[in-house]
């Protein structure tokens, strides 16, 4: 009897860009496709692992951390057992990268796995159209990643002009050499691009070879470039209802360096009933209420991360946005800065 193997895809792409979305939208739509999913999250709170869609007993989250720095692939085998055991019958494995890894050492890592059940099944780099640009001029190894993907897929694209998704699409194209480009909003692609582009074994289809990729292209295990050394990671869990005005006050204020902050808020009395997820990107904010699950305990849990930001100052400000008991509620009004960030078309559900 010949045993299948599980290909395991990367995706990666960086802060924000959309990659927990395509996620959901691919686990939504997979029709009987069992899909097991592993996520590296940077932060001490796995906000990635709550918000991708539940599958009981084939999601494990990596934690606090970044999985292209793990001295050896032993962390990353150890997850890779867990899901590739043949009780989970597994038809496919993504690993979702942190937005700050470094997508060449993950997938040296997948290739390296001695787990004889996987093979490594491709990398989806996904890109924000309407960062792009200012991603690729802070962060010049964004041009590294593009060429060794199989699939980029050009997300949001809803948030440019048709004229600049055409710019972005082909300054990707030209970057990306062989890989599939396609354009998506809120990370709608079919979810076939993923699961079909197994790699023919000795070759990576782009342009690098998997001797490339595990020994550097002039043949040396070079050090690689890491985004994340410059950035720092704030995590906040707190039990007190935010207030919103203060919450919204720190959110406009926020300073060019915080990039990224997503997370859970509880507004307590302001909003009893939801719980709101937030995700700033950029200058980009949005709110989604969401009823309460039910048993969840009602917190706020934010990541917030950043390059050139003030940490304890930040982790100040945050808490000073804490309601201080009953003396201290918030005014009916006080929402309306939260709800002007609520979209509610975004998340429509799938058309599929
Ligand atoms: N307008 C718009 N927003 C999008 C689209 N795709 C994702 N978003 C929003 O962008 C924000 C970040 O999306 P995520 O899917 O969490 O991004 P991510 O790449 O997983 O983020 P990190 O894990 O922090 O790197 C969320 O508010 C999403 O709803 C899109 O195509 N259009």
């Amino acid at each position: 009897m010949t045993t299948q193997q599980i290909p395991v895809v990367v995706l990666a792409g960086f802060l924000g860009a959309g990659k927990t979305t395509l996620l959901n939208h691919v686990l939504r739509s997979a029709r009987g496709t069992r899909i097991g999913v592993m996520v590296n999250d940077f932060g001490d709170i796995g906000i990635d692992a709550m918000t991708v869609a539940g599958q009981v007993g084939s999601t494990v989250s990596l934690g606090n951390g970044c999985l292209c720095c793990a001295v050896d692939a032993s962390e990353l085998d150890e997850y890779l057992e867990v899901l590739a055991r043949p009780a989970s019958r597994l038809d496919v494995i993504v690993i979702e990268a942190s937005g700050l890894a470094e997508p060449q050492e993950l997938v040296r890592m997948v290739l390296a796995s001695e787990n004889e059940r996987i093979v490594y099944g491709g990398l989806v780099q996904v890109v924000d159209a309407a960062e792009f640009s200012a991603t690729r001029q802070r962060h010049p190894e964004t041009d590294r990643h593009l060429p060794i993907a199989d699939l980029v897929v050009v997300n949001k694209a809803d948030r440019v002009s048709e004229d600049e998704l055409r710019d972005v699409h082909e300054t990707v194209r030209g970057l990306a050499g062989k890989a599939v480009v396609v354009d998506a909003r809120h990370g709608r692609i079919d979810p076939e691009l993923l699961f079909d582009r197994v790699v023919p074994e000795g070759e990576i289809e782009g342009q690098m070879s998997i001797e490339d990729i595990l020994y550097g292209e002039d043949g040396e295990d070079a050090p690689h470039a890491h985004p994340h050394a410059e950035y720092e990671t704030v995590s906040l869990a707190a039990a007190a209802p935010l207030d919103p005005r203060r919450l919204m006050a720190f959110l406009d204020s926020r300073p060019e360096g915080l990039y990224r902050i997503k997370g859970f808020v509880d507004f307590g009395a302001a909003d009893p009933a939801n719980r709101y997820t937030v995700h700033a990107v950029g200058r980009f904010l949005r709110f989604y209420p969401e009823p309460w699950p039910e048993g969840e305990e009602r917190l706020t849990q934010l990541v917030l991360i950043g390059s050139g930001v003030d940490a304890a100052g930040l982790r100040k400000e945050l808490a000073s946005c804490e309601l201080n008991g009953p003396q201290d509620a918030p005014d009916e009004h006080g929402m309306w800065g939260v709800l002007r960030y609520v979209q509610r078309t975004e998340e429509e559900p799938d058309e599929s």
